[in-house]
Parts: C-alpha cells; sequence; structure tokens
C-alpha cells in the first residue's frame, strides 16, 4: 500500500480503514487523521500510541472496556468484529470445549471484578495455554501495573492490525 494513497484519503475513509486498529475505539483513527501527511505505517501507529499514552488513566481503561472477552460472550452468540472474530479464532478461543469455555468465563470474571476493565492479550501473539497461563499470572498484578500492562498489549494487537491492512488491498474494504 502507498502511503500517498492514505494521505489522500478522506476523513471518512481514513476512519473506515482504520477505525478499528484499536478494538471499537474510531475515535482514535479520526483524531490522528489531522497529522497527515504520515511518513510511513510506522509514523500511523507511532501518532496512535502517543495519543493513546497521552490519556488519563480512565481513558486507558476506556480503550480496554471496548475489547471483548476472549471466548466470551460476543464469541458465543457471533457478534465479535471481524478482526476480533480471526484473532479469537487463531489463538483456538473458537474451538474449546465446554469445561475451557467455562474456565475462561470464571477467569475473565474473576479479572473483571478485580480490575473493572477484561483482560485484554494479543490473541494472535499467543496460544490457548498462554493465554490461560497469562489471565491466571497477570492477576496477581496490582491496577496500575496491570493498566499498562493490558494497553501494552492493545499496541499489539493494533500494529498487527496495521500490517493487515497494508498487505490487504486497499480497495476491497473501502
Ligand atoms: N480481550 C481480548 O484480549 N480481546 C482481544 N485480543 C485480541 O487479540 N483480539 C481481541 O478482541
Amino acid at each position: 500500500m502507498d502511503i500517498n494513497v492514505v494521505n489522500a484519503l478522506t476523513y471518512e475513509d481514513f476512519v473506515k480503514l482504520f477505525g478499528n486498529v484499536v478494538e471499537k475505539c474510531p475515535l482514535i483513527s479520526a483524531a490522528i487523521w489531522s497529522h497527515r501527511p504520515f511518513k510511513d505505517l510506522a509514523d500511523i501507529e507511532a501518532h496512535i500510541t502517543e495519543f493513546i499514552l497521552s490519556l488519563p488513566d480512565s481513558g486507558k481503561e476506556g480503550i480496554l472496556r471496548c475489547h471483548p472477552d476472549l471466548a466470551g460472550r460476543d464469541l458465543q452468540s457471533g457478534t465479535l468484529t471481524r478482526e476480533s472474530q480471526e484473532e479469537q479464532s487463531q489463538a483456538g478461543m473458537t474451538t474449546l470445549d465446554s469445561a475451557e469455555v467455562l474456565q475462561m468465563y470464571r477467569l475473565n470474571s474473576e479479572y473483571k471484578e478485580r480490575f473493572g476493565f477484561p483482560f485484554v492479550i494479543c490473541a494472535r501473539l499467543n496460544k490457548k495455554a498462554d493465554i490461560v497461563g497469562q489471565l491466571s499470572e497477570r492477576l496477581k498484578n496490582d491496577r496500575a501495573v496491570e493498566r499498562e500492562r493490558a494497553i501494552e498489549e492493545v499496541k499489539k494487537i493494533c500494529r498487527l492490525r496495521l500490517r493487515n491492512i497494508v498487505l490487504s488491498d486497499i480497495q476491497t474494504k473501502l
């Protein structure tokens, strides 16, 4: 994908294309559009990171709360975003047996009860066993540490989603 094509996009098309690089947070792409022209994809990523890190803790937690649970209700009812569906599928979350679904439900609930936001991890970079292990492990963190840890995962998810957009045909997404 040519960065000049991206830089020529209207904000409507830019948000349509990049609006879900951070799950259900199109506000972020709408905000960084004004930083055009971008040098390259890494520059877009840097602006997204800068925006996220500039938020107060409540804003960062708001971003986390826009994420669906792994193997949660949205997956069961088929209401995940296309990106999240692909990611959860790659991590093996769509083929859990009923005992594993129950285990995820319990751990996700415990996590949300403790922190007030859902457990977020870059599913593409983790297999099923790693996700369960990390979920149990990160439950031990204190809230501030865990908030930053989860935001790091949001950045990883964002990087891979951006890369996916570049590799695919821009026209098919507009
Ligand atoms: N809760 C959570 O981590 N959700 C996600 N992770 C990921 O890679 N895609 C998601 O939707």
